[in-house]
């Protein structure tokens, strides 16, 4: 059985490839960008088998969890492509406040409180429960960005560098079908806003109004350096700007995160 997408499940204006069992949504995307499809169009498994994460890490999906890539096919330059990782984030966090609805008034202040983290996770109760990977390839004079998001619905994994939860566990009980159907409405809504990032100021206020850690201290572990200081912003280039206790700000391009008086400790 493939991914069971109801008759209206995906916004117009975007292709759909369902699977039920694929090794990666991300490889698919670009082998069939590689192959001509010049998207949008979604690729969604039942089942992930093969997962990427970043940083050459696997990514566990067992079946039951979302996995999802979306392939768009865009002039712009590299730089500009990966700033629209987090429009992504806003997406899929407007997609899971949609589905959580129900928990939020029957939990209450229990209910799950989603946040997003730098560069392209999103948090629930301060842990992991979506993960989103960027991939980019020049094909044909053009560029193809594939975005690639994983969600724990039903299961997390254990032994993660940031401890990880699923909605299930938040009291979220939703199929992934139905979260699927929120995130590539709100999709089409923050892909426009981001405009070929001619609107990544908007996204970027958006992005901060949601961002966990603002102005807290932060460690972020670049290979084998870690870079300590206090979460001051993303700038226009969707940087992490890290302010030093002597007032330095430093710019950081890409590393892990650790948040908290206990940043520091994680992070080494
Ligand atoms: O390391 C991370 O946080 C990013 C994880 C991204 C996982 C998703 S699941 C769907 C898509 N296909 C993949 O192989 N990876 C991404």
């Amino acid at each position: 059985m493939t991914f069971a997408l109801g008759p209206r499940a995906i916004s117009a204006g975007c292709k759909l490839a369902a699977f039920d069992q694929l090794g990666s949504t991300n490889v698919e995307a670009m082998l069939r960008a590689r192959g001509g499809e010049g998207g949008p169009i979604w690729f969604v498994t039942a089942e992930q088998t093969a997962g990427r994460g970043r940083r050459q890490r696997a990514w566990i999906a067992p079946r039951g969890n979302l996995a999802c890539s979306i392939l768009e096919v865009m002039d712009v330059q590299p730089a500009v492509a990966a700033t629209l990782g987090f429009a992504a984030g806003l997406a899929l966090e407007a997609a899971l406040q949609k589905v959580s609805v129900e928990a939020a008034l029957r939990l209450g202040p229990q209910g799950p409180r989603y946040a997003l983290k730098w560069p392209n996770d999103v948090l629930a109760n301060g842990k992991k429960l979506s993960g989103i990977l960027l991939e980019a390839e020049a094909i044909a004079g053009r560029l193809a960005v594939v975005v690639g998001i994983g969600t724990n619905v039903v299961a997390a994994p254990e032994g993660t560098p940031t401890p990880a939860v699923s909605l299930a566990a938040l009291g979220v009980q939703i199929a992934a079908e139905e979260l699927f159907a929120a995130l590539s409405d709100a999709w089409v809504d923050f892909r426009g806003i981001w405009d070929n990032g001619r609107g990544f100021a908007e996204i970027r206020r958006l992005w901060l109004a949601r961002a966990a850690g603002l102005g807290e201290p932060v460690a972020i572990r670049t290979g084998t350096a870690t870079l300590e200081g206090t979460f001051d912003t993303i700038d226009d280039t969707g940087c992490l700007i890290v302010r030093s206790a002597d007032g330095r700000r430093m710019p950081v391009t890409a590393g892990e995160v650790y948040f908290g008086d206990a940043a520091s400790a994680r992070a080494t």
